[in-house]
């Protein structure tokens, strides 16, 4: 054995005579088992103490006696000999693996031990095991979690499709992505035939134009959106309520919309009913006079604005209370109506027909006809309502007749302001009143109207 090559070695070398006495021993031995040089000729107790491992001596014996080599692998014997190299500040026992050799020549016997410093080795080994150990936990982790993700995603998704309401997703051009069950019967849809459908395409034609500019703007801004439409399906008309809001990928792009969808007909026939009952007459289902003064207002307003004209027309039937006092509170209801009927009969579309309370009435022409259109209009309009009315009146009929007075106001010649042309129609009704009156009625008859007129100027 070359002892300059043996002393370089990366690994520690001790060559042992047939006696069991050390014959070599190398520097990585030296430094490693702090030994002192003077260790040439001891055995292996005598250089290293008592904390070498039995099996070692054990292995040493059956070499040098029977010829046997072997190997201690540090899997079993981590540390057969006290090898502590000084690393940086901290001294540990390093884990070895020894090949024992049996050698044979001419000077007898021979046990060459080659020892390796497996606590590297070791130390992967246990980072290795620790990081399969953790990837193995992450993985079941992840399984878990995919897993609990499928079962909720499924639950979910079962409890989408049964909502009770709609609920669609689309991409950012509005194209269906998904759609429950709901949703699609609101939508009239068909899944999966109508997947990847621009779902506006559910919508009427004259609904879908300024709808579909709503949306756009919506989905171009990445804004929430909350629409109330109206979508026919057959014959049947529904009104949807759709609240949809832009979901976005992990960078904060917009990348589509999630919409909820409720039919809201009945809110909405519910909402008219109310809107219907709070600005109309029960019995002749004419405006009332809240509605009146706020379509005069408005009309006012666009009068004012374009420099246009508009008239109003008081009127007060003349001999109502004696068709009450005479035939009782039923006939007077039916005059009423009938009043209303006949009143709505001659006035375009745009003209508002309202009943003020009691037996007035009042009219709004919101763009004027020349003066002599509307008196030649109210002259009509008073022969119609002076025609004979036939009652129905527990069964058997009564024929009656009113007669009415009406005022003028128009604007802006006779009042700039609602209550200057109030006061004006007013005025003028109860002037027409009294000449009729004075024409028609007895002495004490015009007495008696004078009377109560005083009562309602007060
Ligand atoms: N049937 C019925 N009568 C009503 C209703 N509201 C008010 N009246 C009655 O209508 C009558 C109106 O009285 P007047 O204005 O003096 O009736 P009139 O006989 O036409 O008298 P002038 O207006 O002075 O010409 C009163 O007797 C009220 O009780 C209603 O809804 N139905």
């Amino acid at each position: 054995m070359h002892d300059a090559a043996v002393q370089v070695l990366d690994l520690g070398v001790v060559l042992l005579n047939a006696e069991g006495k050390i014959e070599i021993v190398n520097r990585w031995i030296s430094s490693h088992g702090r030994l002192s040089p003077s260790v040439v000729g001891m055995s292996l107790v005598e250089a290293f103490g008592d904390a070498i491992d039995p099996r070692l001596l054990q292995v040493v014996d059956d070499a040098l006696n029977r010829g046997r080599s072997n190997r201690l692998s540090h899997a079993f014997h981590p540390m057969p000999l006290p090898l502590y190299p000084l690393r940086g500040a901290a001294i540990e026992r390093i884990h070895q693996s020894i090949d024992v050799s049996a050698l044979s020549s001419s000077a007898g016997r021979q046990c060459l031990l080659q020892i390796r410093d497996m606590s590297e080795t070791i130390r992967r080994e246990a980072l290795l095991k620790l990081q399969a150990r953790q990837l193995a936990e992450e993985l079941a982790r992840l399984k878990q979690a995919q897993e609990d993700l499928a079962r909720h995603s499924l639950r979910f998704r079962e409890m989408a499709r049964l909502a009770p309401v709609g609920l669609f997703e689309t991409d950012m051009q509005g194209r269906l992505t998904y759609c429950n069950d709901r949703g699609q019967e609101l939508l009239g849809l068909n899944f999966p035939a109508d997947l990847g459908s621009n779902w506006t395409s559910a919508l009427a034609a004259e609904e879908a134009e300024a709808f579909h500019r709503r949306w756009k703007a919506a989905t171009e801004s990445a804004t929430r959106l909350t629409e109330e439409f109206q979508i026919s399906k057959g014959r049947d008309e529904r009104w949807l309520r759709l609240e949809a809001g832009p979901i976005r990928d992990t960078n904060q792009v917009p990348v589509g919309f999630i919409c909820t969808l409720m039919d809201v007909t009945e809110l909405q026939q519910r909402a008219q009913r109310h809107e219907h009952r709070a600005n109309h007459d029960n019995l002749t289902g004419l405006p009332n006079r809240g509605r009146f003064e706020q379509r005069l207002r408005a009309a006012l307003a666009g009068a004012q604005s374009l420099s246009g004209e508009l008239a109003i027309v008081y009127l007060d039937l003349d001999g109502f209370k004696a068709i009450n006092d005479e035939h009782g509170h039923a006939a007077g209801d039916q005059v009423l109506q009938q009043v209303g009927t006949r009143l709505r009969k001659l006035l375009r579309a745009e003209d508002l027909v309202a009943r003020l309370g009691g037996d007035e009435f009042a009219i709004l022409f919101p763009e004027a006809p020349p003066e002599k259109d509307v008196n030649h209009l109210l002259s009509k309009l008073s022969q119609s309502i002076s025609r004979p009315m036939t009652l129905a009146l527990n069964g058997t009929h009564a024929s009656v007749q009113v007669g009415c007075s009406m005022g003028v106001a128009r604007f802006p010649r006779q009042g700039e302001g609602i209550d200057a042309l109030l006061a004006q129609a007013d005025r003028a009704m109860y002037e027409h009143k009294l000449s009729r009156k004075r024409t028609d009625d007895d002495i004490s008859g015009f007495i008696d109207q004078l009377n109560g007129m005083k009562g309602r100027h007060a």
